[in-house]
Order: C-alpha cells, then sequence, then structure tokens
C-alpha cells in the first residue's frame, strides 16, 4: 500500500490530539502529515516543532498532494471549506472529526463518487486512547478502509457505527470526557477543603480513577462495581442517596439529550 499523505484543515485542539497520536503511534505507514490553519501562524510552527508536521496557511495547493483530507474545524464551517475544495477534489479520501457532520452531509457537498467518512474521536487521541465512533460513507472501499483503520488505530479504540448512531453517541464519547473532568474537578475540590494541596488532591482522585478506569478495562460490569463498593448500609451508600436526592440520573441523561441536539444543530 502506497502510504498516504494526510492534509488537516483545522490546527485546534481536536487535529493535534489527532496528529499527535499518529505521529507516536503510525508514522511507518504514513507518508507526510501537512497541518493548516487559517491564519495562527505562530501556533502551526509551534506544532512543527513540537510534533514534526509539514505546515502551511493555504490549505488549496495541498490537496493534490493528499491522499486523504481531514477536516478538523468547527462545524459551522464545513459548508464554506467544502465549497472552496469540491472543484479541487480529485478521488482524495476526506474525512470530518466535526460534531454533526455525517457522511452524507460529506457526500452532498463533494464531487459524485468521492469517498468520505465521519469519525467522532475525542481528546484521549493524544495518547492513543480515544474511544472513536466512525461511520464510513457510500464510496469507500477497501483501500480506503486501510487507511481510516490505520488513522483509528494510531489514536486508540474504534467501533464503526451507522450514520445515525455516531450523531446520538456524540455526547457518549466526545463529548463526555469534559463530564468525567468536570466530576474530577469537584472531587479535587472537595478534598483540598482538607487541608491537602492540590498536587496531593490530583494524585488521590487521579489514581481512584484511573484505578476504576482499569477495573471496567478488564471487563467488569460497571453496576458490579459499584455494588463492590457500596457495603450495605455503609458510607458509599449514603453518598449514593445524595445522588438519588439531587437525581443524579436525570441530570446525566438530560446533559446526554442537550449534547447531542446542539452537536445535530452543529451545520
Ligand atoms: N475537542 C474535542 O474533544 C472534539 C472535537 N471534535 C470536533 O473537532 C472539530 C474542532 O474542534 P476543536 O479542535 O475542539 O476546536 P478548536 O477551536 O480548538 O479548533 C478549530 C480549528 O479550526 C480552525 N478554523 C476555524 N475556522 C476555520 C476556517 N474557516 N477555515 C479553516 N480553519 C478554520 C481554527 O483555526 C482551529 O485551528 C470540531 O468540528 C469538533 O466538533 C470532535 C470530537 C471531540
Ligand atoms: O464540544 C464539541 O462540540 C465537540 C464535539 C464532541 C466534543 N467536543
Amino acid at each position: 500500500m502506497k502510504k498516504p499523505t494526510i492534509l488537516f484543515i483545522g490546527a485546534g485542539r481536536m487535529a493535534e490530539a489527532i496528529f499527535a497520536g499518529l505521529v507516536k503511534n503510525s508514522m511507518d505507514h504514513i507518508q507526510e502529515i501537512i497541518v493548516s490553519n487559517r491564519s495562527d501562524r505562530e501556533r502551526l510552527q509551534s506544532m512543527e516543532k513540537k510534533h514534526g508536521v509539514s505546515i502551511t496557511t493555504d490549505w488549496k495547493p495541498e490537496v493534490k498532494l493528499a491522499d486523504v483530507i481531514l477536516l478538523a474545524m468547527p462545524p459551522g464551517v464545513h459548508s464554506q471549506i467544502l465549497e472552496e475544495m469540491s472543484p479541487l477534489v480529485k478521488g482524495q479520501f476526506v474525512i470530518t472529526v466535526a460534531a454533526g457532520i455525517g457522511p452524507s452531509d460529506l457526500e452532498q457537498r463533494l464531487p459524485e463518487g468521492t469517498p468520505v467518512a465521519w469519525i467522532m474521536p475525542n481528546t484521549a487521541a493524544d495518547k492513543g486512547e480515544s474511544m472513536s465512533l466512525y461511520a464510513p460513507g457510500k464510496n469507500v472501499e477497501e483501500k480506503h478502509m486501510r487507511i481510516l483503520q490505520l488513522i483509528l488505530d494510531g489514536i486508540g479504540e474504534s467501533e464503526k457505527l451507522t450514520e445515525e448512531q455516531v450523531h446520538d453517541l456524540t455526547a457518549i464519547t466526545g463529548s463526555a470526557p469534559a463530564f468525567l473532568y468536570r466530576f474530577v474537578e469537584l472531587l479535587e475540590n472537595a478534598a483540598t477543603e482538607h487541608g491537602i494541596s492540590r498536587e496531593q488532591a490530583k494524585k488521590l482522585v487521579g489514581q481512584m480513577v484511573y484505578g476504576s478506569a482499569v477495573m471496567l478495562k478488564a471487563g467488569s460490569d460497571a453496576k458490579e462495581l459499584r455494588e463492590q463498593v457500596t457495603s450495605p448500609g455503609g458510607a458509599t451508600a449514603a453518598g449514593l442517596d445524595v445522588f438519588s436526592e439531587y437525581q443524579f440520573e436525570k441530570i446525566v441523561s438530560e446533559a446526554v439529550k442537550a449534547t447531542n441536539k446542539k452537536a445535530r444543530e452543529g451545520h
């Protein structure tokens, strides 16, 4: 297989998390990573220095050199960029990571027959630990699937879903890391109220979350793990009662709904 050249349009947080993961894990199979950004030349230069990627502020001339074009800019600018890109695209594999922009949206805006895909990653891509959802478009062939898998494997684990499912699960894998980090922030704040430093709080909570993630990753069921911690009539049960009292279940369910609703409105 010819090693692909990947052109990123957008050099923000998600783009960096992805190319950082690829640079660390997949460069044996990639020809070149070119990263473009509209204006922030300083950021591009720092990306070049930190990750060894090629950089440019003008993506258009790079389209003909690229095998894969990875769209990592906000959902709201996709229609404009796709309009500008469409006349330049000659069979390149176009992938977006934008919330709300499924393969059918890309297919509509690009020349007939263009292979496209949608990846919904999360920022753990930076450490090769993303849980990425993906939905290939109708023109994706075996050779494109190999490239898609190369990208997905470089940033973590992945799961193929339908376009509709990716819309409906954006909150769960794309956004929920922020929910979890918010929970961590609040536990750290609570910890520092008891005479320990921020650094100690970070260690306590970080290792607690890591240990819990290891238990889950080992295949244990979350409900079972929760029950193991919750001694009957004990301390944890008293804490979980407060969760029920303040309708934690409803908070989570409403947060998931609001996230997905906003994600779908993204274009
Ligand atoms: N941050 C995250 O955890 C995740 C983000 N995403 C998706 O990734 C995309 C980027 O999000 P972030 O990296 O968080 O945002 P960001 O604000 O950090 O980065 C956006 C990038 O797009 C560029 N950009 C903006 N307008 C542009 C235009 N007209 N032409 C070219 N480039 C333009 C910006 O210069 C910037 O480099 C979004 O579509 C988002 O839905 C998907 C999954 C997770
Ligand atoms: O906040 C956002 O819109 C993006 C989508 C998933 C995670 N971040």
